[in-house]
C-alpha cells in the first residue's frame, strides 16, 4: 500500500502574507488542495495524511470535504522543523498502516507534482527502498564563502537539486526518525537530507522544473503560468 504524508505544518514566512502559504487562494482554490488533488486522483496512493499547522486543521478538513479529497485519513499538528513534523506524520500513520507501506512525503506547497513524478517515485523506491525525486542543475554552479564572489566552481553533473515527493517504507523512516534523535539528529529538513545524516545511500527518482516550491511571492505568478499553460493544453 502507498500513502502520502503532505507536509503543511509551516507558517511560509518567506511568502510574506498574512496567511500561511499553502492555503492562499490561487484561482479560487487554495494551494494545499492543488497538491491534495494529485494523490486523490493518483491510481496508486490509497491513502493520505496530512501535517498541519496548529489553528488550520478544521479548515483544512472543509476544504477536503468541497474537493472530494476522499483518500484523507487523519490530519496531525506539525512541529518545529520538518523533521519533527514528518516525525509526527509517520507516528500517526503507523497506527493505520503496516511497516511494508510506503510512504511518499512531500511538499504542501509543490502544488505542480505530476502523476509521473509519484508513478517513478513509488517505482524507485519498490526497487532500491528509498527515492528522492530530484532534478538536474542547468546553470553553472558557483562556490562562495563571502556571500558576493566566488573563486571555485562545482561540477554540475556532480549536483542534484532535490525536491519532493521523497518515499522510503514506513518501517524504515520510523527506524530512520528513531535513530536520528538518538544521534542528536533534531534539525534537518528534509528526509532526503536526514538520510543523508544517517549514512544512508539514496535513490534518484524523476522530479521536474515544473515541479516548483512555492516559496516567494514570485513563484505565485510562475505556479499562475503553469497552471495557465496546463489548461491551454487541454484546451487543444
Ligand atoms: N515546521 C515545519 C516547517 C515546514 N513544513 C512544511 O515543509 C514544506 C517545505 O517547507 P518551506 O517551504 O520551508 O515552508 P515554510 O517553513 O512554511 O516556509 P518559510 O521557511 O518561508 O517560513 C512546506 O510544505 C511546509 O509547510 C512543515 O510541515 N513543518
Ligand atoms: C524538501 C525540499 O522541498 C526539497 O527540495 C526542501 O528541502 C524543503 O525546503 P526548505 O525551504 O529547506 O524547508
Amino acid at each position: 500500500m502507498n500513502i502520502a504524508l503532505i507536509i503543511a505544518g509551516g507558517a511560509g514566512h518567506r511568502m510574506q502574507q498574512d496567511i500561511p502559504k499553502q492555503f492562499l487562494n490561487v484561482y479560487d482554490k487554495p494551494v494545499i488542495i492543488y497538491t491534495l488533488e494529485a494523490f486523490q486522483k493518483h491510481p496508486n496512493i490509497e491513502g493520505i495524511e496530512v501535517v498541519c499547522l496548529e489553528g488550520w486543521h478544521e479548515i483544512l478538513y472543509a476544504y477536503c470535504k468541497q474537493f472530494n479529497i476522499n483518500k484523507l485519513e487523519n490530519i496531525v499538528t506539525g512541529g518545529e522543523n520538518g523533521q519533527a513534523s514528518i516525525r509526527n506524520g509517520i507516528n500517526d500513520i503507523k497506527k493505520r498502516h503496516s511497516d511494508d507501506d510506503i510512504v511518499l512525503i512531500h511538499d504542501a506547497i509543490r502544488p505542480m507534482v505530476s502523476e509521473e513524478i509519484i508513478s517513478d517515485c513509488i517505482r524507485v523506491c519498490s526497487a532500491h527502498g528509498n527515492s528522492i525525486s530530484v532534478i538536474p542543475c542547468a546553470e553553472a554552479m558557483l562556490r562562495t564563502v563571502d556571500n558576493c564572489s566566488s573563486n571555485a566552481q562545482v561540477p554540475r553533473d556532480n549536483l542534484k537539486r532535490t525536491q519532493t515527493p521523497q518515499a522510503a517504507s514506513l518501517g524504515k523512516l520510523l527506524d530512520a526518525h528513531k535513530r536520528a534523535l538518538e544521534q542528536g539528529i533534531t534539525n534537518s529538513v528534509a528526509t532526503c537530507t536526514m538520510f543523508i545524516e544517517l549514512g544512508e545511500v539514496l535513490y534518484f527518482s524523476l522530479g521536474s522544473e515544473k515541479n516548483i516550491k512555492l516559496t516567494t511571492p514570485e513563484d505565485i505568478d510562475i505556479f499562475k503560468a503553469l497552471l495557465n499553460s496546463k489548461r491551454d493544453a487541454w484546451m487543444h
